[in-house]
């Protein structure tokens, strides 16, 4: 049994036909629910946190049944919404207290718990402010902070990183992970961006269009391509220099950006010959490393087109 476990979950809405008979088991640890806006990830996590009725099919959440334990589910598991859900005039402090309170801490404690996450999220001075004057990165924190605060064993996050720049989402997505792998809460996050959740998640699982496409362990994913990836740095023109060198000895390479990339699968010299070769080339060897499969290539080499996006 998985900490989240479906059988059969369909849910139409009149003639819309969010989820189609899913069967899925999620385990422990940061699962990443991906796939196209509409593929159904939002219907799947109200279904799971009881806020909507299932049309058929049932559901598990740490071993709760969705339709009759529905309040046991809500007390153990955390959820940060998609869409903006925070009150302008409250402080951040008094809002994530309140959410504490109602899910039945006792108040010194709730204080002390809304304090804790709030500066776990990073909004630590930021909580006295009140919330309608928020950055949509501080929005975003304060909402995971609510998630969290009455330490829940699961916490679904919903595009946790939506609307944020690059540098705040790299923020979030580190957050997650920390969610995971320091505070030990099993996480379901969506997006949909594929790739996007690669680096945080331990599994991955794809809708399409309300059906399952994919459940499979990142790694499995993200296989080795059995291409080596070397970056040289030196005076001159290194990366070229170190090129002609490797394919004067008989290794198949080619430039890759600013990388060489060597491919010679199952030659066990491979590794000494590089690193003699920069020697003798008098360049600096500041990588050598297998090469990794992302999510996207691998959609994109099975449909022949763009994964979902
Ligand atoms: N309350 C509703 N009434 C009618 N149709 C709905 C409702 N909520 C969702 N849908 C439809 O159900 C399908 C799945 O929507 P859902 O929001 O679950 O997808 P999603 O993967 O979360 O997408 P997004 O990333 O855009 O939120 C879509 O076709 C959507 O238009």
């Amino acid at each position: 049994m998985g900490i989240i476990d479906t059988q059969g979950l369909t849910k139409r809405y009149g003639q819309v036909t969010a989820l189609e008979g899913l069967d899925l088991t999620i385990g422990e640890g940061v699962t990443g629910l991906v796939g196209a806006n509409g593929a159904g990830k939002s219907t799947l996590i109200k279904i799971l946190l009881g806020l909507i009725d299932a049309t058929e099919g049932s559901a598990q959440v740490l071993g709760h049944d969705i339709r009759a334990e529905g309040d046991q589910i809500r007390t153990v598991v955390g959820y940060m919404p998609e869409h903006d859900c925070l009150p302008p005039d409250v402080r951040a402090i008094d809002f994530v207290v309140h959410m504490g309170r109602m899910s039945g801490l006792p108040p010194t404690a709730a204080r002390e718990r809304a304090a804790d996450v709030l500066r776990h999220v990073g909004l630590a001075e930021e909580r006295y402010r009140l919330m309608g004057g928020y950055s949509t990165g501080m929005k975003q924190r304060a909402k995971l902070a609510q998630a969290l605060v009455h330490d829940p064993r699961l916490v679904f996050l919903d595009e946790p990183t939506n609307g944020l720049d690059p540098a705040a989402r790299d923020d979030m997505l580190s957050l997650v992970s920390k969610i995971g792998r320091e505070f030990g809460i099993s996480v379901l996050v969506t997006s949909h961006l594929l790739g996007e959740l690669e680096r945080v998640s331990d599994h991955v699982v794809v809708l399409d269009g309300g059906h399952l496409l994919r459940s499979q362990a990142t790694t499995e994913f993200t296989s080795d391509t059995g291409l080596l990836l070397v970056e040289v740095m030196g005076t001159g023109d290194a990366q070229t220099d170190m090129g002609e060198r490797l394919a004067a000895l008989g290794i198949p390479c080619r430039p890759r950006g600013k990388l060489i990339e060597i491919n010679a699968p199952g030659r066990s010299d491979l590794h000494d010959l590089i690193r003699d070769t920069a020697v003798d080339a008098g360049v600096g060897l500041v990588r050598l490393a297998a090469d990794h499969r992302h999510i996207e290539d691998v959609f994109r080499e099975e449909a022949g087109h763009g994964a979902p996006n």
